[in-house]
């Protein structure tokens, strides 16, 4: 399943303009969707004065053929229309289809038409409203949402609801069902976006699938991610699953260190060698005496490195002037597969351009205000495009963590379906950092790496917060070999 944010969807639609569709056909077809799911005998259509309205518009045309009953309401008549929407409403005119404007004056009026019918559709706005709906609008659907014996079906996205975020703005239309067309909006994996949306049917236009061209995003669930997890091999020892280093913890910060080891050691990185202060070491061998530990000298050398497969940087590491120093350091002097976590983070947040001529894979896990930091955002913008574009411009795979964590490299871009609100503790984000930079010592592709990880460490929670009220990233650690168990087990690939 594909999803889209309000700007990936008007690239959507710009990329089928280019593969040579006109807007008036991408329409006809996106009627034809709507059209499938529609059942009754009397219909009012809401159209608005952009391309939603149209698809309202071309709809409308098609029941009035099935010989339903159809009256269409619009707003306007002006050249303020979408040259579809103009098309279409010419051709409801030339059929003699009733067709009712709404003015100040006859809005109740108008409104109490509706109640003869059995279904009224939702065709005001969609991907295209940018603020609240303003004016007539704005009582338009309050009045709509008093008429309580009719079905009420959305077209694309409930007028005023917001279709990145999925909240709603100040007016917006309680739906029985939304129609959503070519992918799933961003703002409905809100899951108080249900309010509003009702029932969500994602229906694809019958075109060429530009979904990947476009950029759009990638649902990425047991389905796809169970058969990327690889069966050990009969005769593999510890060489064959990588050698990791891990640079992290200081003084102050043990923990996310011990957590950070952990989770490499028990998704099953070969060998696990912690980088780090003396205090450090010496908790680790209490904490998981399976790793290794050598004393971080203050100065990186790359003759440090070269015996490791995976280098993480991060994970407590601290902010100090050392820490620094480790950072660009580790940037200069490295050249292995390098996942950058936490402070490390905040720190190369000052120096992005190291990032240039790296010529290997980088993964960075930031959560949303590491991300800030990174790369200044406003509220407002479509994370989905800021996080695709961050990762094109800096070649890097992103993992932005929250609710269905965002994974990109700028050309392929996912939404992880794991990980459950249980998870919210601090040290989850080290356990996932050890994670990845585990399975990309064990061979896996930075991108594959970095989904397989989430999607591990979100599973794992989700297996456990079926019983606990909050999972706690010692316990999650405890059962990751169980959840990839159970990965593999449910992998028809490896079962059949
Ligand atoms: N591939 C597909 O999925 C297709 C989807 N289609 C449908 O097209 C709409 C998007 O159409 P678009 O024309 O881009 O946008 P809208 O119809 O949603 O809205 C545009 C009009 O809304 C006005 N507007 C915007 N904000 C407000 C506001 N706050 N108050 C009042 N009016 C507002 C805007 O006016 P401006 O002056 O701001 O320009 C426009 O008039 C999508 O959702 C699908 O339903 C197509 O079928 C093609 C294929
Ligand atoms: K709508």
């Amino acid at each position: 399943m594909y999803i889209g944010s309000h700007t990936l969807m008007k690239r959507y639609d710009e990329c089928l303009l280019k593969h040579g569709y006109t807007i008036e056909q991408l329409v006809d077809k996106a009627s034809d969707c709507l059209l499938k799911h529609i059942h009754g005998e009397s219909f009012s259509i809401v159209c608005g004065p952009g391309n939603n309205g149209a698809d309202g518009l071309s709809l409308a045309i098609k029941l009035y053929q099935q010989k339903k009953n159809v009256q269409v309401f619009i707003f306007e008549n002006t050249n303020h229309l979408s040259k579809a929407n103009a098309y279409y409403l010419q051709k409801c005119y030339d059929l003699s289809l009733s067709v009712y404007l709404f003015q100040q004056d006859n809005l109740e009026e108008l409104v109490g038409y509706m109640t003869a019918c059995d279904t009224i559709v939702d065709a005001i706005f969609g991907f295209g409203l940018n603020s609240s709906p303003r004016g007539i609008y704005q009582s338009v659907i309050e009045s709509i949402n008093q008429l309580y014996d009719q079905e009420v079906i959305a077209v694309d996205i409930p007028t005023g609801l917001q279709c990145d975020s999925g909240k709603p703005y100040q007016s917006v239309i309680y739906a029985t069902s939304t129609i959503t067309l070519s992918a799933m909006k961003n703002g409905f994996l809100n899951p108080d976006s249900y309010f509003f949306t009702g029932k969500v049917i994602v229906e694809k236009l019958d075109v060429d699938d530009v979904s990947e061209e476009a950029g759009l995003y990638q649902m990425a669930d047991d389905k796809m991610m169970f058969p990327l997890l690889k069966e050990r091999i009969f005769d593999g020892y510890k060489g064959t699953y990588g050698h990791t280093c891990l640079i992290t913890g200081c003084i102050e910060y043990k923990g996310a260190a011990l957590l950070s080891a952990k989770g490499c050691v028990y998704s099953g990185s070969g060998i696990t060698t912690v980088m780090s202060d003396q205090e450090v070491i010496h908790a680790l061998t209490q904490f998981c005496p399976e790793a290794t530990a050598v004393l971080r000298p203050p100065i990186l050398q790359k003759e440090d490195f070269l015996r490791y497969d995976a280098i993480l940087i991060g994970c407590g590491l601290g902010q100090s002037l050392d820490s620094y120093r480790y950072v660009i350091d580790v940037l200069e002097k490295t050249k292995q597969p390098l996942v950058i976590d936490g402070d490390a983070l905040t720190i190369l947040s000052a120096h992005t351009d190291l990032l240039k001529h790296q010529n290997r894979d980088i993964i960075l896990t930031p959560h949303l205000g590491e991300f800030q930091r990174l790369c200044p955002f406003d509220s407002q913008d479509d994370m989905l495009l800021v996080a695709q574009d961050f990762a094109k411009e800096h070649h890097v795979v992103l993992v932005l963590k929250g609710p269905y964590t965002i994974v990109t490299n700028g050309q392929e871009s996912y939404r992880i379906r794991a990980g459950n609100k249980a998870m919210a503790t601090g040290g989850m984000g080290d356990v996932l950092a050890g994670i990845i930079t585990s399975l990309v010592g064990q061979g896996y592709p930075a991108l594959q790496a970095a989904m397989l990880g989430v999607f591990i460490h979100g599973y794992t929670g989700d297996l456990l917060a079926k019983e606990d009220y909050t999972v706690i990233p010692s316990k999650l650690i405890e059962f990751i070999p169980k959840a990839m168990n159970n990965m593999i087990k449910s992998n028809p690939e490896v079962t059949s």
